[in-house]
């Protein structure tokens, strides 16, 4: 065994070691430390050239409370928020601090529960502590859902990213979008047709967004399932966490029996929004993650019924 050679370090104390790597004394101060005296450029007004259509701040990551008519039914997960709004001509900025201010108040005095009724008061709050006459905020957050194996029942959590947009303007009202991302199987039809044995298959994200109806009622309607079960129950096979070996063989030949391309795909959850009678404007894109290339194969379709001759 070697002998220890170091002896024990007698190190200089916390202040002397930052000295040591550059920290120095602070300077003289003489600009204002309370906030009435405090300079307030972004409230300054005058011509500054042009109005601004959005400003605010985005990728603000905060947990947030969901509800789902799937299990679990309420969860907590985080969101990643986007919040802005318009300032006019003669305004030289936004008060950044009100939003994150509005939503740490939200979160431990209002009970807040992400849902498109709260983020629409959210909004409309929004604005008012702004002083303006709109506001926008976006959250996007994975869901989990539990997801049974189709012959054993043993249930895990899958997971999907969910986004809800809401646009609020003190003239026009309240503008909602929600959006689902969820992976799926997708079995590929030419490389069935054309092989001897078996087909390259892959997991496909599907992404969706779509415009709810004013009179949409998100209490009778889980849209996060809706969307769900449009993009899986249109897959060639549905992704599971937990499978014993009678599953794996159920899943796998339900591939088989459902090869869809990507164009398929979006062909066929874009026929599932259409019908629903609370979705105005969808898109809808997929996105496969080729197993048999280093790239992936895309296709979408963008929608709007009210354009339909009546
Ligand atoms: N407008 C603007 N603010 C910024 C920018 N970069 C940082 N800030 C923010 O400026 C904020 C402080 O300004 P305000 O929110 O107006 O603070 P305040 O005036 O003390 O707040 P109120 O009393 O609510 O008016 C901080 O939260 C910074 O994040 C920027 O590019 N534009």
């Amino acid at each position: 065994m070697n002998a220890p050679n170091n002896r024990k370090k007698v190190l200089p104390n916390k202040f002397e070691r930052h000295k040591l790597f550059g920290s120095v004394d602070p300077g003289p101060k003489t600009k204002p430390i309370e906030k009435d005296k405090m300079a307030d450029l972004q409230n300054s007004r005058k011509d500054f050239l042009f109005e601004i259509d959005a400003v605010g701040i985005s990728n603000v990551k905060h947990p947030i409370q969901i509800t789902s008519q799937l299990q679990p039914q309420s969860q907590t997960t985080i969101g990643t928020f986007t919040f802005t709004s318009k300032i006019n001509q003669d305004s030289k900025g936004t008060n950044m601090s009100r939003f994150t201010e509005q939503l740490t108040e939200y979160h431990s005095t209002k009970n807040f529960i992400v849902s498109i009724a709260s983020m629409k008061q959210f909004t409309q709050d929004l604005a008012v502590r702004l002083k303006q006459e709109d506001a926008y905020m976006e959250v996007t957050f994975p869901w989990f859902f539990e997801r049974k194996g189709p012959s054993s029942e043993l249930a895990g959590l899958n997971h999907a990213d969910a986004t809800i947009k809401v646009s609020y303007d003190k003239k026009f009202g309240f503008d909602v979008e929600v959006g689902l991302s969820g992976t799926i199987t997708t079995l590929c039809p030419c490389s069935k047709e054309i092989s001897e044995y078996s087909a390259h298959n892959q997991r496909g994200i599907v992404s969706m967004t779509v415009s709810l109806t004013d009179d949409f009622d998100e209490t009778a309607h889980d849209w996060k399932e809706v969307l769900l079960e449009a993009a899986e129950s249109n897959a060639s096979a549905r992704i599971h966490p937990v499978l014993k070996r009678p599953d794996e063989k159920m899943v796998t030949e339900q591939a088989y029996e459902n090869p869809r391309f990507v164009e398929d795909m979006v062909r066929l959850v874009a026929a599932d929004l259409y019908e629903q009678p609370f979705i105005e404007k969808f898109s809808v894109a997929c996105r496969n993650e080729e197993s048999i290339h280093l790239h992936d194969a895309i296709a979408s379709i963008t929608y709007d019924k009210s354009k339909e001759m009546k």
